[in-house]
């Protein structure tokens, strides 16, 4: 029994990868609740769906089609944030606007991209990167340099971009190698062109009250994006990041107290990580641990942003792996009112909004509204 409902987080590739403490599945929910099937007929200007605490009152919303079993639920399921078909019609929004642009100024937005080294990771996704500009009309430069390419090689080819007025934004891909000073790289990219968002003026801009970054990092940008799209309400809603990468953990803290929630950031040294994160009512999970966070820390109605994409060992899978996100997907289903899937959840996210950086640059540049 106990083996087929942590069928997935217990797998044991996952716990080879984790030094998992065991925990009973949650299993609080034994008040009548509603099994949903969302399907997202997905809008930019309103809300898809009606705040999460009422949900239940307004499963039929005109804006969502829901099919709504009632039952006794010892197993409630959560609705699925399909970040995938909320990146999609983002980036019909932004090529729309890249066509409007177009047409009005003869411009067309450029992202460069800068990869150094053969991580195989690194280069699918800047492949992905190039191919999401092709699809919604974003010209893309790319240089590929070898890893055992000097810092001043990166640096010159920064400065090319940084000088090109045909480049409107530009990335680093990350990680660089490690020989590398990842900290000079970053400062070196024209705040702006700084479609990541991660030079230190924009991190510190967003940091301040009444100051505005250029950009904002894409990932924690992406999670929030998902939130309004679901009409997920943040403001004084209590939030816990797990994890304080520069990358995402800090950035998204800092973008969940901009929007009025009252933010707890746990990392590796928290006393006691599962009190505080039972205690959210949501939360951005950013740490890169397979399956890490078990159904029994979640508060029944929460809503989990799980921004993990972890590789584990799949023999079944056609690639030997498969991606996970860091929270235990089966077990917090049931618990959660809201969570988003791996793959299929941030990641798309992250690349859509990287696309609306990069159009947001050429239009402030520009001066086109
Ligand atoms: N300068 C820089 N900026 C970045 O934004 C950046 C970076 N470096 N280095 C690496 C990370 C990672 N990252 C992802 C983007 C999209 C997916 C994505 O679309 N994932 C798909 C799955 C893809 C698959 O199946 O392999 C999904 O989650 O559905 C994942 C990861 C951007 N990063």
């Amino acid at each position: 029994m106990a083996s087929m409902i942590f069928s997935d987080c217990s797998s044991s590739a996952t716990a080879r990868l984790l030094p998992l403490r065991c925990h009973k599945l949650h299993r609080s929910c034994s008040v009548l609740s509603f099994c949903r099937r969302v399907s997202l007929p997905l809008t930019s200007t309103r809300p898809l769906l009606p705040s999460l605490s009422s949900l239940q009152a307004h499963v039929s919303s005109t804006f969502v089609s829901v099919s709504v079993t009632a039952k006794m639920a010892t197993e409630s399921s959560a609705i699925v944030i399909d970040g995938k078909s909320v990146a999609k019609q983002i980036r019909e929004e932004i090529a729309v606007e890249i066509a409007r642009m177009r047409e009005a100024t003869g411009i067309v937005p450029g992202l460069a991209v800068i990869l150094v080294g053969d991580r195989k990771d690194s280069a699918t996704y800047v492949r992905n990167k190039k191919k999401a500009c092709d699809g919604v009309g974003i010209n893309s430069f790319e240089v590929n340099l070898p890893g055992d390419t000097t810092e001043q090689e990166v640096l010159n080819s920064i400065t090319k971009f940084n000088e090109d007025p045909s480049v409107h934004g530009i990335l680093v891909q990350l990680p660089l190698p490690k020989h590398m000073n990842e900290e000079k790289i970053l400062n070196a990219v024209g705040i702006e062109k700084d479609v990541d968002g991660f030079h230190p003026l924009n991190i510190g801009r967003l940091a301040m009250r009444g100051r505005e970054p250029l950009f904002v990092p894409c990932t924690p940008k992406g999670c929030i994006e998902l939130l309004h799209r679901y009409g997920i309400q943040i403001k004084g809603k209590k939030a816990v990041v797990i994890g304080r990468s520069n990358i995402v953990g800090m950035p998204a803290a800092l973008l969940l107290q901009r929007e009025d929630a009252t933010v707890t950031i746990v990392h590796s040294r928290t006393n006691n990580p599962e009190d505080i994160i039972r205690d959210a009512d949501i939360i951005i999970s950013a740490v890169g641990q397979a399956n890490m966070v078990r159904g029994s820390w979640i508060k029944p109605g929460a809503v989990i942003i799980d921004v993990g994409i972890n590789p584990v060992e799949d023999p079944e899978s056609p690639r030997g792996y498969r991606l996970v996100g860091d929270v235990c997907y089966e077990e917090v289903v049931k618990v959660a009112s809201a969570v988003t899937p791996v793959p299929g959840g941030v990641g798309p996210m992250t690349i859509a909004m990287l696309l609306s950086n990069t159009l947001s640059s050429a239009k402030r540049m520009h001066n086109f509204n």
